[in-house]
């Protein structure tokens, strides 16, 4: 098992209110696994995949991550388990501005030490057809081919878990189809599990399971 978390409690204080977002939200995930996160807006996916990823601390509960307990990781640890283990596709991109798309992509292969960083990187581009933006910086790229940068990104070190958020959001119809074609060909293909968070119902179906987050707890089923 890549992934098992036990009633993770998360809530934020806004002014005099607190807002108890994960009131004891439970899963767990194989490698080859997919798995949809569907839920009303405000209902809290995106802090839960910020929760996985060790981004976002957790005020209760359990996550297992192979065998490690990282709830108890520091930042440091977090960090390291991340550029090794975890690709993430974040909402806002979360691209490095000073950094081409190229470099963006090379990040967490040069964390890792890998010496074939830059063919790597730039055969991931490639496949998501960003070959000729690999020297343009964030700013010079559309919402779009922001998105594929952070794809590649996520998927350049192979990781186990691949956590996105929207990941097709801000694509066309037919772009989004072919990047999640090669997302989840290589979720199967390098035994990778798979969460994402979205509102597309037919992405959803493309997953094995689906998960509805409501009131804080994570239930089997359809929105
Ligand atoms: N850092 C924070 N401080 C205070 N409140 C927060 C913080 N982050 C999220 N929230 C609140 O937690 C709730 C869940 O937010 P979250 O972004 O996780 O929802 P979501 O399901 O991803 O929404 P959407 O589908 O609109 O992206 C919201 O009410 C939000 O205002």
């Amino acid at each position: 098992m890549i992934l098992n978390c036990q009633n993770i409690t998360k809530s934020f204080t806004q002014g005099p209110n607190q807002i108890d977002v994960l009131k004891g939200a439970s899963l767990s995930l194989d490698s080859k696994d997919t798995l949809a996160v569907v839920g009303k807006s405000g209902s809290g996916k995106s802090t839960l995949l910020s929760i996985l990823c060790g981004i976002e601390s957790v005020d209760g509960g359990q996550i297992h991550f192979e065998d490690r307990d990282i709830t108890k990781y520091s930042q440091q640890e977090m960090t390291a388990l991340r550029a090794s283990s975890i690709g993430v596709v974040f909402q806002q991109f979360h691209l490095i501005e000073h950094l081409n798309a190229l470099e963006n992509t090379m990040l967490p292969l040069e964390i890792a030490g890998d010496e074939n960083a830059r063919e790597k990187a730039l055969s991931l581009l490639e496949s998501v057809g960003l070959k000729e933006r690999a020297l343009h910086f964030p700013n010079q790229l559309s919402g779009g081919e922001k998105q594929r940068v952070a794809i590649a990104r996520a998927m350049s070190n192979r990781p186990k878990l691949i956590l996105a958020d929207e990941p097709s959001g801000s694509l066309d119809e037919e772009t989004g189809v072919s990047i999640m074609n090669l997302l989840f060909d290589l979720v199967e293909k390098e035994d990778m599990g798979l969460i994402l968070v979205t509102h597309e119902m037919q992405l959803a179906k493309r997953c094995k399971r689906t998960l509805v987050l409501s009131q804080g707890v994570l239930k089997e089923g359809n929105l």
